[in-house]
């Protein structure tokens, strides 16, 4: 067990967790319709142009556009209707000089076509002419052979998680079956003689379990693949046997509760007993969530997280779910770094808040808006207390450099 309760900052805790962690995951081929919210496990090319040939983007008249230049109102253009295209079907014949073709929008340009004249543009003289009332340039209402993604382009790089605007790509390109990186497994247990199951009554003394539930729901939001492993109680040998269950089914672990320093708290013992390197850090420069454990055990990183609901969901979405989103931190560095700084929202605070220096503090926020300002009013109440984080819409963050922020300051706001 090295560096016992020596806080680390969270992006110290990252790397240290970061160095042990194998950066790929297996894949696995999924249909198409199945593959939303999941990383892809390769990049995928695309086989062909899409589209496949020259579009109209309007209804109108495909035509050359050198043959529309300084058409008016006043003086229009005056073209031969030579053939219409047919949806679906390739043009039999050729734009020549002088004609024009009908055309509807997503119609195949014929050849010698470079532009479609909008119908709007056009007079219709008799059924074999037209007059074109303005010009089009080239290319004008056109989409060309290739534009949306070319043979060869890389449609989607690997690792990229599939959101329906590329289930759509994925289909434009032909593509019905993507190979997707398995779900993180996380296993969850629970520890605390106090705790029960919310279907039991407790009596005094007892109260249900909060962080099974929190965390499940926290992995499965990620993309991930909970499973729940029960209330441990205080009991080294019991968790240690959980521990190794929970392990030898899942990439990653999670424990809560049994994380600060106490007669009874038996996780990071249990943890370190269950293989190398074991615990790496006891202790995150952070509130709430200082007493974090963070741990790779067989290069499968174990977290053991603060027994408080809150402090167990904030550490949760800084330490956690951009390893679970990602899969490993070298293949998910990306969205490591995103969980470190984007807090992309700004707000006032409503209220002063104190902090010590060289600790990061995460405000559970409500926000609400005013005369076109966004507000943070800091939802008052022990990190003990789930109600807390139901009545926040986010977390704001007070970087470690700061003492404290007054009422009036702008913070940066993540939402839940
Ligand atoms: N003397 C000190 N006491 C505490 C310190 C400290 O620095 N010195 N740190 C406090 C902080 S901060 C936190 S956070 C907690 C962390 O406690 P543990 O991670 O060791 O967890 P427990 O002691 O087992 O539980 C703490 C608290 O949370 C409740 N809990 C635990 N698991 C669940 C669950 N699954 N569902 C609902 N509630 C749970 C538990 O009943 C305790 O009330 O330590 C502080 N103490
Ligand atoms: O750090 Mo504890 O995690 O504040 O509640």
């Amino acid at each position: 067990m090295a560096e016992l309760f020596k806080a680390l900052t969270v992006e110290e805790a990252r790397v240290a967790v970061a160095r042990y962690l194998p950066g790929k995951r297996p894949g696995v081929r999924l249909p198409l319709l199945e593959s939303l919210g999941r990383r892809l496990a390769a990049d995928v090319r695309a086989p062909e142009d899409v589209p496949g040939f020259d579009r109209s983007t309007v209804d109108g008249y495909a035509v050359r556009a050198r043959d529309t230049y300084g058409a008016t109102e006043g003086l229009p253009s005056y073209l031969d209707v030579a053939g219409e295209v047919l949806m679906g079907r390739e043009p039999e014949g050729t734009v020549s000089p002088g004609q024009a073709w009908r055309i509807a929008t997503g119609g195949m340009l014929p050849p010698g076509a470079d532009a479609v004249v909008m119908l709007e543009y056009t007079e219709e003289l008799d059924c074999r002419t037209i007059g074109v009332t303005r010009p089009v340039a080239p290319g004008e209402n056109v989409i060309r052979k290739g534009e949306d993604i070319a043979a060869g382009e890389i449609a989607l790089p690997a690792g990229h998680r599939i959101r329906p605007q590329d289930m759509g790509m994925l289909s434009s390109v032909g593509v019905s079956e993507v190979e997707v990186e398995l779900p993180v497994r996380v296993g969850i247990i629970s520890t605390g003689d106090e705790l029960v199951s919310p279907g039991e009554r407790p009596v005094p003394g007892q109260v249900r379990d909060i962080n099974s539930y929190t965390l499940y729901g926290a992995v499965a939001a990620c993309g991930g693949e909970p499973r729940l492993y029960g209330i441990v109680g205080d009991d080294y040998e019991k968790l240690k046997r959980t521990l190794e269950l929970a392990l030898s089914e899942n990439d990653m672990v999670l424990l809560s509760g049994g994380s600060s320093v106490g007669t009874r708290d038996v996780a990071a013992l249990a943890i370190d007993s269950a293989g190398e390197p074991g615990v790496l850090f006891h202790g995150i420069s952070v509130k709430p969530g200082k007493p974090t454990i963070g741990a790779v055990v067989n290069g499968k990183p174990v977290f053991g997280l603060p027994g408080h609901p809150a402090s167990a969901m904030v550490v949760f979405e800084l330490m956690v779910a951009p390893l679970v989103r990602s899969g490993g931190y070298a293949a998910g560095e990306k969205e490591m770094r995103e969980a470190l700084t984007a807090f992309p929202l700004r707000a006032v605070l409503t209220r002063s808040l104190h902090s010590a220096a060289g600790r990061e503090d995460f405000i559970r926020v409500r926000l609400h808006c005013k005369d076109g300002r966004l507000f943070a009013e800091p939802v008052l109440g022990k990190s003990g207390l789930i109600s807390t984080m139901v009545k926040a819409d986010g977390l704001a963050r007070i970087p470690p450099g700061k003492e404290g922020v007054e009422a009036g300051e702008i913070v940066e706001v993540k939402l839940f």
